[in-house]
């Protein structure tokens, strides 16, 4: 039987995955999360075969990232209608979602190398890092000879303009350790950017956006003619918009009041992952479980909400707005539409509805009926209404999962050696390479020469029916 791809993504609260066919386009096979790791009892939502929307509280422990993923397999490897994915056998390759890549710019294939790269970029990413790595170590034990490939959320910000990502420090140090913006959530923006401009109808090259992807993790981009020129996360994943157990932006002098034990190594230090207690505070004993002692927005965006409620949702409003004034200014106010994601974006009608309102000096207005119901099936759903003057509302239901081929291009062309060379594989890398041809010059170019010269079926458009 033909083999399979799987995707991991690592979230900070949740392990989602997905299985495709290894086909152009990939088909879904079967989709399967935990959530709630960090706020038990853990839940398990699966669609494969039949079974369309299955959703179970777990009694099983669940402490791990490494237990979700676990878990995952076993349900789906036990699901007698997913007769292609019974075994780790089935499977060709598994890509993981990486946040921090530091400075690479595009996919690598795990090694002892590449492992030792990721772990020396763990701590700046503490949160999610350490989870995708104990996952990857996972798969190259008990699933060998199933190639691992990441994906980085950083690696869409690679755009940003050195006076964007420079912080203003001694420029020798911040050379030396790395400490620069680099931005994440960019595999969720680059599927928005996709999906919108596909739904706008117009090349990606050509759209601007201000995008939010407000989860667990909340932050927003600013992405002109198809590539992010700012966005609100920085060296690490902490900065910029609050989040469920994250404080966003805060004076920096701020952690060396609120304890005197802020250098020092937290007690949640593990021999794998090193963390300082003010970023242990930063980044898991912040945020809205902070204010609330809930780290699920559904009960804190609520109406009648109590007082604490009402303040962290008035908080998570009052930084998105100043961000979203930034980045107009920034995109000379020629902004095809704002861009609602993420699970809060997606689900959360009253934020959607609190921020719209605060920007209706921008010539926003949304259709409140529409707001209301949110999105169905679609991915990308227009909530606005009126004049038209200013810049469209859309909903855009995000996939951090569906990444494998469209961005990876650049690593098929760099491993087409590892791959079946069949005409597919060509017309894959051949309609990347095509679209990315302007962006990238002569790289394009060579790539669609070496595709003639092997003769390929190129075919090409594969991308842009993608959505
Ligand atoms: N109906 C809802 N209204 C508001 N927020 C919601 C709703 N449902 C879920 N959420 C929020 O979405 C978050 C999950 O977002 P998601 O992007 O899927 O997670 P992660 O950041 O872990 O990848 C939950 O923690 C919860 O705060
Ligand atoms: C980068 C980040 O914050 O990711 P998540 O939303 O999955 O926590
Ligand atoms: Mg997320």
């Amino acid at each position: 039987m033909a083999k399979k791809i799987l995707s991991v993504n690592a979230g900070s609260s949740s392990v989602k995955a997905t299985f495709y066919t290894l086909e152009n386009p990939p088909a879904v096979i079967a989709e399967a999360q935990v959530s709630g790791i960090t706020a038990p009892p853990p839940v398990f939502k699966y669609k494969g075969g039949s079974k369309k929307n299955i959703k179970e509280e777990l009694k099983e422990q669940i402490n791990s990232p490494q237990d979700a993923f676990k878990y995952i397999l076993h349900r789906c490897f036990n699901d007698p209608e997913l007769s292609g994915v019974a075994s780790k056998d089935d499977l060709a390759y598994i890509c993981h979602r990486v946040v921090h890549g530091g400075d690479y710019g595009a996919s690598v294939e795990i090694n002892d190398e590449t492992i030792h790269h990721l772990e020396e970029l763990e701590d700046l990413a503490p949160l999610h890092n350490s989870s995708a790595l104990g996952i990857i170590k996972l798969c190259q034990k008990e699933l060998p000879g199933v190639t691992s490939i990441t994906c980085f959320d950083t690696a869409f910000h690679n755009t940003l303009p050195d006076h964007v990502k420079t912080y203003a420090i001694n420029q020798d140090i911040a050379k030396a350790n790395g400490l620069r913006k680099y931005g994440f959530h960019g595999i969720s923006y680059s599927f928005i950017l996709r999906s919108v401009a596909q739904f706008l109808g117009k090349p990606a090259e050509k759209t601007n956006v201000i995008a939010m992807h407000l989860g667990s993790g909340a932050s927003i981009c600013a992405i002109k003619e198809g590539k992010s020129i700012d966005t609100s996360m920085g060296l690490t994943p902490v900065t910029g918009l609050p989040g469920a157990t994250r404080s966003g932006d805060i004076d920096p002098s701020l952690v060396f009041h609120y304890t005197s034990d802020a250098g020092k190594l937290s007690p949640a230090s593990t021999k794998d992952m090193h963390i300082s207690t003010a970023e242990e505070i930063l980044n898991k004993k912040s945020g809205w479980k902070s204010l609330t002692g809930t780290t699920d927005f559904g009960e804190i965006a609520v109406d009648n909400a109590p007082p604490s409620h009402k303040l962290a949702f008035d908080i998570l409003v009052d930084r998105v707005l100043g961000y979203i004034g930034n980045y107009f200014l920034k995109l000379d106010g020629r902004v095809d539409a704002l861009v609602f994601a993420g699970g809060i974006g997606e689900k959360s009608a009253l934020l959607r509805q609190a921020l719209c309102a605060r920007c209706e000096s921008l010539g926003v207005s949304i259709n409140a009926e529409e707001n209301d119901k949110g999105p169905d099936n679609e991915t990308v759903k227009d909530i606005s209404q009126g004049s038209g003057k200013g810049p469209r509302v859309l909903i855009c239901q995000t996939d951090e999962q569906v990444r494998f081929f469209p961005d990876r291009w650049w690593w098929f062309f760099a491993n087409w050696r590892f791959l079946p060379l069949s005409s597919r594989w060509h017309t894959i890398v051949f309609a990347r390479g095509h679209t990315e041809a302007s962006r990238r010059g002569d790289l394009g170019n060579k790539i669609v020469g070496f595709l003639e010269a092997t003769n390929a079926d190129v075919t090409g458009g594969y991308v842009d029916t993608w959505a």
